[in-house]
């Protein structure tokens, strides 16, 4: 199995220490020398850099050591135990965890701000520096033009997305997990592009007085374009705040690694599975959402691998219970005139129908939420495409919602990165004395 993680870094001041929670991958960000630490012993290390700029940074891969001098935040994570009390991590503190989401118009009328919010975002539509202030008038520009078609999927599925009513549903859900694990916590959302916004729930934090914050992305797995995009903006929002450059706090960057996370989804799978009449013919179709190959090529976004070592991990649950079916993995959703991550889902759907495929499952991979993209894309556009490429038989795995082992999985995550929540305002009062430095 691979190993290599990706770093939540940004421009000027590396406030972040993302902390992968999974059994054996430590995440460094927020060390002056931007070590970055993956290992699979606890002394065997693989350090690396990775830089999410554009067009001014080059990715530097996995096993390119840059740098074996680790900082004493290193030495506090490899020493990470698994006995926690959740009691001695409370104290006096107040606890927040805050649930990053894209969000999504809810009436027909937010469609076309909501898609400009989107594509306004830097991290979205990525602008040589040059030609940055371009981008709210390109964002105005595509907006208006993309509205029409976007509404029509928006209307066929109800009027508007239902992802704020769900992402609700799993905080509420993840605050009493929370509770029955002994960790009172409030639980916030904080979506990217629509109501509510990241801001509004930081204001909430603020007034709520929370002093120990858990930052968990409700994307499995990182990119740069979804979880790297809200904890961008975090940090800018952090950076301008006294209170909130005092209150100590932690990232979980990405998590498909997690047990409960790869126990839930094979769940899912093997249930699915049971509706066809001959399970074990049944193609397992992972599709995930795309991002423009650029992005994992020329900016090092880790997304591509962390999805591909997701599906194995998944395919090696299932093969635990003897369920050995044929898979495979493609990407959807893509957008604009440039190249995507391939395969392509609908050139995929069409190829495995040529083939004589007649049974296919389609699984969701990269979202933890019903959407347009599943409700719509995947329930109609596609499942269309396969009963015209020749599948006759098409099945869906649901997102996972508020399914009870995974709400308890992210539980299980907040909790084992409280210990780590200090370190990182270690890491911001060194990253900050850097950054006066060199001012
Ligand atoms: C892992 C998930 C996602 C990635 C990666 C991602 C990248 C990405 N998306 C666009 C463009 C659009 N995304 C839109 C909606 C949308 N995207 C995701 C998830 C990922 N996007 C979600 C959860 C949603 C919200 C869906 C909802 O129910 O509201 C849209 C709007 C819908 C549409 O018109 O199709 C666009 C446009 C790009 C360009 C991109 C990577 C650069
Ligand atoms: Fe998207």
């Amino acid at each position: 199995m691979r190993h290599s993680c990706c770093i939540c870094q940004y421009e000027n001041l590396h406030n972040w220490v993302p902390i992968c929670t999974s059994q054996r991958m430590y995440r460094f960000a927020g060390v002056p020398n931007e070590a970055y630490l993956s290992s699979n012993t606890s002394t065997n290390y693989v350090v690396s850099r990775y830089s999410f700029g554009w067009s001014e940074t080059q990715p530097i891969l996995p096993n390119q050591s840059v740098n074996k001098d680790l900082s004493p935040l290193a030495a506090l994570v490899t020493s990470k135990s698994q006995n926690f009390s959740t009691a001695s991590l409370v104290g006096d503190e107040k606890i927040g965890v805050l649930l990053l989401n894209l969000g999504g118009p809810e009436t027909l009328e937010d469609v076309q701000p909501f898609l400009f919010n989107l594509f306004a975002d830097p991290d979205i539509i990525r602008l040589p520096r040059l030609f940055r202030f371009l981008q709210k008038p390109l964002a105005q520009f595509i907006s208006v033009v993309r509205a029409p078609k976007s509404k029509e999927g928006y209307a066929s599925i109800g009027g508007g997305s239902p992802l704020r009513r769900i992402t609700d549903a799993q905080a509420e859900e993840l605050r009493k997990s929370l509770w029955e694990k002994n960790l009172p916590a409030k639980v916030y959302v904080g979506m990217r592009y629509w109501h509510p916004f990241t801001e509004e729930a930081i204001e909430q934090i603020k007034r709520d007085g929370i002093t120990k914050l858990v930052v968990l992305p409700l994307y499995p797995q990182f990119s740069i374009s979804t979880s790297g995009s809200s904890l961008r903006l975090l940090e800018s929002i952090f950076r301008e705040d006294e209170y909130l450059v005092n209150m100590q706090h932690t990232v979980i960057p990405s998590w498909y690694q997690r047990e409960g996370y790869i126990t839930a989804m094979a769940n899912l799978i093997e249930k699915e599975l049971q509706n066809f009449d001959s399970p074990e013919q049944v193609m397992i179709f992972f599709s995930a959402h795309g991002v423009p190959l650029a992005y994992v090529e020329e900016a090092g976004d880790p997304y591509k691998a962390e999805m591909e070592e997701c599906v194995d991990l998944i395919m090696e649950e299932l093969e635990k219970r003897k369920i050995t079916n044929a898979y495979t993995l493609a990407y959807q959703s893509r957008v604009g005139p440039v190249e995507w991550l391939k395969p392509y889902t609908d050139e995929t759907i069409i190829k495995l129908g040529q083939k004589g495929v007649k049974s296919l499952l389609a699984v969701p991979i990269s979202f933890v939420s019903e959407h347009i993209e599943t409700l719509e894309e995947i329930d109609v556009e596609y499942k269309e495409l396969a009963l015209k490429s020749g599948i006759e038989k098409w099945g869906r795995v649901p997102a996972l919602g508020c399914e009870a082992t995974f709400i308890s999985d992210l539980a299980d995550a907040v909790i084992e990165s409280l210990p780590y929540v200090g370190a990182m305002a270690v890491s911001n009062l060194e990253a900050r004395q850097v950054s006066l430095l060199h001012l």
